[in-house]
């Protein structure tokens, strides 16, 4: 008895796959893989991209293709004896709608024996919208985790994080490293002078102004309610104290126009700067810094005060 399927059984059975095909929520297509001609598509495809016409994959699929997709994986689907090598899974964003697809493809042996690309997509835009979002969540987050919410300057964590790796190059390469230190004088009589609100928008002044003072690779901070850091990498004492000379005068010249008020700020620096201190930690140059600042204080505000850490 002959049980091989008559020709009406396997028309029978061809329309009864593409009606399958032609049911499914995803984007199937046969594609020829020397010659990008279409072979099949299911309904979900002529839904989203329309009737192919005479269009090649490329053209059909794709926005503005002038020839085969650069991403186009037919090579990732055969050995080096043109072969098929099983199942790829990738994800792509379409360059027509935009949409996420997670594309299976694989090459398989078509009905005439050619060699085909078969690939089922499945629109993955909620998921990855979900993990773009997620994502960028996380960056806010921790952008935040290391940002002043005032200043928007590094608040002491990113200072200490930062900081711990410049020092730690530093002291490898033998490089002198400086902290600058300063703190708002009498910043307590500008905001019972003037508000909590004033004193909020100097506190920002004097961050944009001595950002602006500064060079890319120093890094600095809002460390406390009115009191700043700039860790100096590659800076001597000399030159640290010419960077905080400029930033106290320019406070000091000048008054910030606050909500039509002219304000006038002045402020107490401490510096430390070490050469080949290898024993020292960041917060022990920032402490000595901060003695610095409190000698400042101390001796009449509005002035910078200064300790060379010498080699033990
Ligand atoms: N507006 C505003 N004020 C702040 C903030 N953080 C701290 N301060 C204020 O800064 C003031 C600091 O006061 P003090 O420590 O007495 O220092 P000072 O008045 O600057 O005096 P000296 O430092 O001794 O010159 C306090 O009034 C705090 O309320 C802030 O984020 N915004």
């Amino acid at each position: 008895m002959n049980n091989t399927p008559d020709a009406s059984q396997e028309a029978t059975q061809g329309a009864a796959v593409v009606t399958v095909l032609n049911s499914l929520d995803a984007l199937i297509y046969v594609a020829d893989m020397s010659t990008y001609e279409l072979l099949f598509i299911n309904d979900y495809a002529r839904q989203k991209w329309g009737e192919p016409g005479n269009k090649r994959c490329w053209e059909y699929l794709q926005k503005d293709q002038q020839g085969p997709c650069t991403f186009c994986t037919n090579h990732k689907l055969l050995d080096e004896q043109q072969q098929p090598t099983g199942v790829y899974v990738w994800e792509f964003q379409n360059t027509q709608n935009k949409h996420w697809y997670q594309c299976r493809d694989e090459a398989i042996r078509w009905i005439d024996g050619r060699l085909v690309r078969i690939e089922i997509a499945t629109d993955i835009s909620d998921r990855k919208r979900m993990e773009q979002e997620l994502e960028a969540a996380r960056r806010e987050a921790e952008y935040l985790a290391g940002t002043d919410a005032l200043t928007r300057l590094n608040n002491r964590r990113a200072f200490f994080k930062l900081g711990e790796q410049v020092l730690k190059e530093a002291q490898r390469f033998g490089r002198p490293t400086s902290i600058i230190m300063f703190d708002l004088d009498h910043f307590k009589q500008i905001n019972d002078t003037w508000g909590h609100s004033a004193g909020d928008a100097v506190l920002q002044r004097v961050a944009t102004l001595a950002e602006a003072t500064i060079r890319n690779a120093d890094i600095l901070a809002r460390i406390g309610g009115e009191e700043f850091a700039i860790l100096l990498p590659q800076t001597d004492m000399p030159q640290a104290r010419i960077l905080a000379e400029r930033i106290r005068q320019t406070l000091d010249s000048d008054t910030l126009l606050i909500n039509g008020t002219d304000i006038h700020v002045q402020a107490s620096f401490g510096i430390s700067s070490c050469e080949h201190c290898d024993d020292l930690t960041l917060a022990g140059l920032l402490n000595i810094a901060d003695e610095q600042l409190y000698l400042s204080k101390q001796h009449g505000r509005n002035r910078i005060s200064v300790h060379q850490i010498s080699k033990p």
